[in-house]
């Protein structure tokens, strides 16, 4: 166990636990699965040697290639098993007096009014306001990618509701400050506010609030209205940069209450020219960083995605219990919190909790150099994007920082806090931050390459993360009970590949750079356990191709009488069998004790082998175009709108086939390759000469494959629901199958 001391008193404000069973597990089954692996590549080895025939030979080296990778990929898993560590803070001890806190930046990035609807976007902007933290150290900057004015006006409301949120949420010390979560009916404890409240007068402020509420829902909803027209006409990615300091324009007084105030709240719009590379979610995030830079300069900058709602208002004050700890804060970049979401159900077909990321990946990197960063739900010190700046001068600077003079000014020296809520917004304040909000602004600087969220590639929070690890800082996992943020993820299968397309092509950019992560986290500052958890995450769309390879030679080889495997009667056969049986049942061990279930594990199972097809082959394909310029680089957001006929389906949890023919003639055309072959293959040996034993690796593992198809088999035979697979995908990939079956047949025989 460790431990930090809080400053002003012995207690430590947070405590860390090794799960050491846990990890002697691990351990003990990564040995065994070690020597299996070994075996198996000894026996490959001198297969491949001894291989009489030119056919043979060209099928067993894409075998070995498939087995080598799995190998690579697994070998880098088990880092993450090697020490995960699970952590406790105690913000009541954290000091009282206000003073002692640091200011905070609150960084919300939207991009498109019509995926991401302002609604959500303005509960979570209120949620953020609402955080339990001094609002006059709290600044809420809003990056609005879509430079909106649907945005613009929504916030307005937002600051109008905040106003009387922010101190009746304070007072009566609620728990769900999301305005839509809570008058929604999500069971509320109506604790006192411990001055002697009665709860008479809490229900009397609450309807007061309530009907402030309406009046927001409906400013939202009339300036969604009034913005449909002009959606059209704007081209969002082509105008000036617009920002704007929020004021309140209501002059009613009724819920200023004694010293509560509400945060600061501004508006980002920056500029976009067809012409300049806008760079994405990271080129937002670095304009909040320079404006916010001469507004409040907060030392800590908190990120989240438009979604992603405070859920738990005590997050800042438990992430302050790292930052704060003079033991580990010189070295600490970031807090990071889980991403949790409020849209799925228990089955979660679509996996969308991202449950081995976020509850067995993280804690194990907790326990080497810290979790990756996620993109959301961070708190992170600004220094540590700034990067060493005390040994530049001012020429220097400029050249990284860029041309204005009072960013500079604002750089060297953090916590120092410019503008205050309500106070008269300066003109020439507001010209600089417009003046650090264009395109050109970044030409010549360092700005997405050494300082500030990283361009190099879509997934800026693996890369930024993988910088920041590189050079030695480090970040801590923070996850209580009570879920700190609540986000949407998505309930169909359409928007769950392009979104995991667009990270696995993220991720093998950087594999493919400079910065490859085993190569280059070796030459710099990393160890090797956190080198190798960074190798598996960059590394994972590589899964790709021992999918197709063993979702097609083996079987293609049963169709034709011709083994690949050791005999069932050979020793070298239990190799094999102990290595399957010993990834299934590590990844079931790893759901089960996560509080995982069966289900869960048999859904997992499946959404990788369809993500392996498509995902990860389309995320690597386009990395690859991306890397030699022949495609340039794209970040389709996910969508935000629910759609209830969608979310029927989810709910019962079927598979949503209504997806593109690009994502599902591969699925289908493998689950039909799959069927022919193993029953063709059967047929084979039972009526004509074959030998079981000879064949029995390769049927099992088709009726394995079998089995974990049954979702798409129901979708083309049985399902008559909008996502069943529609006929002329089945029809296309049947031919397509048959094709490359007569086609084996041609070759091997
Ligand atoms: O040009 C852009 C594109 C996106 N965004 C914002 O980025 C956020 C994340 O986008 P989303 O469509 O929700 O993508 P996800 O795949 O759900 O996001 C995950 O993956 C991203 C990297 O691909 C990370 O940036 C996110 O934090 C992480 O939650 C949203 O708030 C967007 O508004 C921008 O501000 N500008
Ligand atoms: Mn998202």
């Amino acid at each position: 166990m460790n431990s930090a001391s809080s400053p002003s008193s012995q207690l430590p404000l947070h405590i860390s636990t090794v799960h050491t069973s846990r990890a002697t597990i691990n351990r003990f089954q990564s040995l065994l699965h070690l020597t299996s692996i070994i075996a198996l590549l000894y026996y490959r080895l001198s297969e491949i040697t001894t291989a009489a025939t030119p056919s043979s030979l060209f099928s067993l080296f894409p075998i070995l290639a498939a087995e080598l990778i799995l190998s690579t990929i697994w070998l880098c898993y088990q880092a993450f098993l090697w020490r995960p560590v699970f952590r406790t803070t105690f913000p009541d001890r954290l000091p009282r007096e206000e003073a002692a806190l640091p200011p905070i930046d609150v960084f919300v990035c939207t991009t498109d009014p019509e995926k991401e609807p302002p609604w959500e976007v303005m509960n979570t902007v209120v949620s953020a306001m609402a955080l339990d933290y001094p609002p006059g150290k709290l600044s809420v900057y809003v990056s609005d990618d879509g430079g909106s004015i649907v945005t613009l006006s929504s916030l307005k409301a937002a600051r109008r509701f905040a106003r009387c949120w922010v101190p009746f949420c304070q007072r009566f010390g609620i728990e769900c400050r999301c305005p839509r979560a809570y008058f929604s009916g999500r069971p509320e404890k109506k604790e006192g506010d411990g001055a002697g409240k009665s709860l008479e007068c809490f229900e009397v402020e609450k309807m007061k609030v309530e009907a402030k509420y309406e009046e927001f829902k409906c400013s939202v909803a009339k300036a969604v209205e009034n913005g449909a027209a002009t959606i059209a006409t704007f081209n969002p990615r082509d105008h000036s940069p617009t920002i704007e300091v929020i004021q309140d324009d209501s002059s009613d007084d009724e819920f200023e209450t004694g010293r509560v105030k509400c945060p600061l709240l501004v508006y980002v719009a920056r500029e976009k020219r067809p012409s300049s590379p806008h760079h994405f979610k990271a080129g937002a995030l670095n304009v909040l960083l320079r404006v916010s830079g001469i507004m409040t300069n907060s030392p800590y900058v908190l990120v989240l995605d438009c979604d992603m709602y405070c859920n738990d208002p005590t997050s800042a004050k438990q992430a302050m219990c790292f930052h704060l700890d003079p033991e580990i804060s010189h070295k600490l970049a970031f807090v990071q919190f889980p991403q949790k979401f409020h849209s799925l159900s228990e089955n979660d077909i679509y996996d969308g909790q991202m449950r081995t990321l976020f509850v067995v990946r993280w804690p194990g990197m907790d326990g080497v150099q810290g979790p990756i960063l996620s993109g959301s739900g961070f708190y992170i010190k600004r220094e540590a994007l700034y990067g060493n700046v005390s040994k530049k001068d001012i020429p220097q600077l400029k050249q990284c920082f860029g041309d204005s003079n009072d960013f500079i000014s604002f750089v060297k020296q953090s916590n120092r806090h410019n503008l205050i809520p309500g106070a008269e917004v300066p003109i020439d304040l507001l010209e600089e931050a417009h003046f650090l909000a264009q395109c050109s602004y970044e030409r010549e600087t360092s700005w997405g390459k050494e300082i500030g969220f990283r361009y190099e590639s879509v997934v800026e929070d693996y890369f930024t993360g993988f910088m920041l690890h590189c050079k030695g800082w480090t970040s801590v996992y923070c996850t209580p009970s009570t879920p700190a943020f609540l986000g949407s993820s998505p309930t169909n299968l359409n928007d769950t590949l392009v979104q995991n397309g667009r990270w696995n092509s993220g991720l093998f950019e950087v594999v493919l750079s400079k910065f490859s992560p085993l190569i280059y986290g070796m030459s710099q500052k990393m160890s090797l356990l956190q080198t190798l958890c960074y190798g598996y995450c960059a590394l994972q769309p590589l899964y790709s191709f021992p999918v197709w390879c063993l979702s097609t030679l083996p079987q293609l080889f049963l169709l034709n009488g011709k083994s690949l495997y050791p005999s069932v009667s050979s020793p070298w056969f239990m190799v094999f069998a102990l290595i399957f049986i010993s990834s299934s049942l590590g990844h079931l061990r790893d759901v089960l004790v996560t509080g995982g279930s069966i289900q869960i594990w048999w859904n997992e199972q499946k959404l990788w082998m369809i993500k392996s097809v498509t995902a990860y082959t389309y995320g690597c394909l386009d990395a690859i175009l991306t890397s030699v310029g022949a495609r340039k680089a794209s970040f389709i957001p996910t969508s935000k709108v629910v759609d209830d006929e969608e979310v029927k389906l989810y709910k019962m949890g079927k598979l949503n086939f209504n997806t593109s023919p690009m994502f599902l003639t591969p699925i289908v055309t493998l689950v039909v390759l799959n069927a022919l072959a193993l029953f063709g293959g059967i047929a084979r040996i039972s009526i004509f000469v074959g030998s079981w034993k000879q064949m029995c690796g390769q049927v099992l593992l088709s009726v394995y494959i079998f089995v974990m198809s049954m979702p798409v088999i129901e979708g083309i035979l049985w399902r008559k629901d909008h996502g069943r697979v529609p006929s002329s995908v089945t029809l296309f990939s049947l031919l397509l199958a048959l094709t490359i079956c007569l086609g084996s047949i041609a070759l091997l025989n």
